[in-house]
């Protein structure tokens, strides 16, 4: 699972992407400093992690991860091709969400694309892109359907009227996630298409240093913008952020954060708010070895968490035992947990929990 980061150029993205990932993007007051696509591997800041690591003493542990995709500067006209227009937009559809950076700082250093700092403007040309791009998928598919609707195909004209009501919502410029769909229709026609706008998406308000706890003006406006869309919206002191990430002693990055107000740093609630816009939840597996945490879909059965391990682990599966989290911290222990009678046993349709503490039984 992998989140793409898009804004217009020299809005922090790879400044954020640094912070985020140990992979060194390039940053630099200058738009298109960014040409190829960067990949990183997040690890998912998890404070239960380190309560089981208390209790079970284990030799290593292991976190979730998120896959973060930088995605270089997209630019007015990036659906034609203008700048590396189309090479963005085919990165951008490989993703399963979307991060948006929005500039809501001010500073006559840094260059904006378009003259002046307005991220409610900035968030418009973007999406007007990603729309126009998906108008295009959706012509093209049109295009064929509507030969079939024509020979009087029933399925082909269901599937042409869908098409069309989204085709209409596009041009008057309506996200497709925002559009309604029936979630049948949505799951026979729309996912297939896996178009860019029906991706969920989080807007990362970058401010300054002095906003990153109370927000500013222009905080409020994107809010307000964005209030209809059902999204997340974050606000983060990115330059800060890095800068913070690179020092490299504990406590004089406690030390930052406190001077700043905050309790931890900006880019783990921005990891944590990613991971659940993939739709994810963590399922722990404990023991003397290793404490970790796996990440499965929400609504994931036993056998498939069990999947994720190993598929041997799911062909074979038999049944789990799952330990509440809160049980485990309560008791202590496994051994304590399966005295207590608090260790359920499931078998293959019980339906995973986030937190869940589990340890699976199969054979090959
Ligand atoms: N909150 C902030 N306050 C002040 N300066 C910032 C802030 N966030 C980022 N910057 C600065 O803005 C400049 C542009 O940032 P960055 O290179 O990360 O942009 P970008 O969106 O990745 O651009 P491109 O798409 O062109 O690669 C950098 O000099 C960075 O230090």
């Amino acid at each position: 699972m992998k989140a793409g980061i898009v804004g217009l150029p020299n809005v922090g993205k790879s400044t954020l992407f640094n912070c985020l990932s140990n992979a060194k993007a390039q940053s630099a007051n200058f738009p298109f400093c960014t040409i190829e696509p960067n990949v990183g591997v997040v690890n998912v800041p998890d404070p239960r992690l380190k309560k089981l690591e208390e209790l079970v003493d284990p030799e290593r542990v292991i976190p979730a991860t998120v896959e973060i995709v930088d995605i270089a500067g997209l630019v007015k006209g990036a659906s034609k091709g203008e700048g590396l227009g189309n090479q963005f937009l085919g990165n951008i559809r490989e993703t399963d969400a979307i991060i948006h950076v929005l500039r809501c700082f001010e500073n006559d250093n840094i260059v904006h694309v378009d003259g002046s700092v307005d991220p409610i403007r900035d968030k418009e040309t973007i999406d007007i892109e990603l729309q126009l791009k998906d108008l295009e998928s959706i012509e093209k598919k049109l295009d064929k359907v509507k030969r079939a609707a024509k020979t009087g195909n029933k399925e082909a004209q269901k599937e042409e009227s869908v098409l069309l009501k989204l085709k209409e919502g596009l041009e008057s410029g309506i996200s497709v996630r925002a559009i309604e769909v029936s979630e049948d229709d949505r799951e026979t026609y729309v996912q297939p298409l896996q178009l860019i706008t029906d991706k969920p998406v989080l807007y990362v308000c970058n401010v300054d240093e002095g906003s990153a706890v109370q927000g500013n003006a222009l905080v409020e406006k994107v809010k307000e913008n964005v209030a209809n869309e059902n999204a997340e919206v974050i606000t983060l002191a990115v330059a800060t952020e890095a800068d913070i990430a690179e020092l490299e002693d504990y406590e004089e990055r406690e030390m930052f954060l406190q001077d700043m107000g905050l309790e931890e740093p900006g880019s783990s609630v921005l990891i944590r708010a990613a991971y659940k816009l993939l739709n994810q939840q963590t399922y722990f597996t404990a023991g003397k070895k290793e404490v970790r945490a796996w990440t499965v879909n929400i609504g994931a059965t036993a056998p498939e968490a069990a999947g994720v391990i190993h598929t041997d682990f799911e062909k074979g599966f038999i049944r789990a035992e799952v330990i509440k989290y809160q049980d485990f911290l309560d008791y202590g222990s496994e051994s304590k947990v399966r005295e207590a009678g608090k260790l359920g046993v499931e078998g293959k349709n019980y339906i995973v929990k986030d937190g869940d503490v589990m340890h699976f039984l199969f054979n090959v």
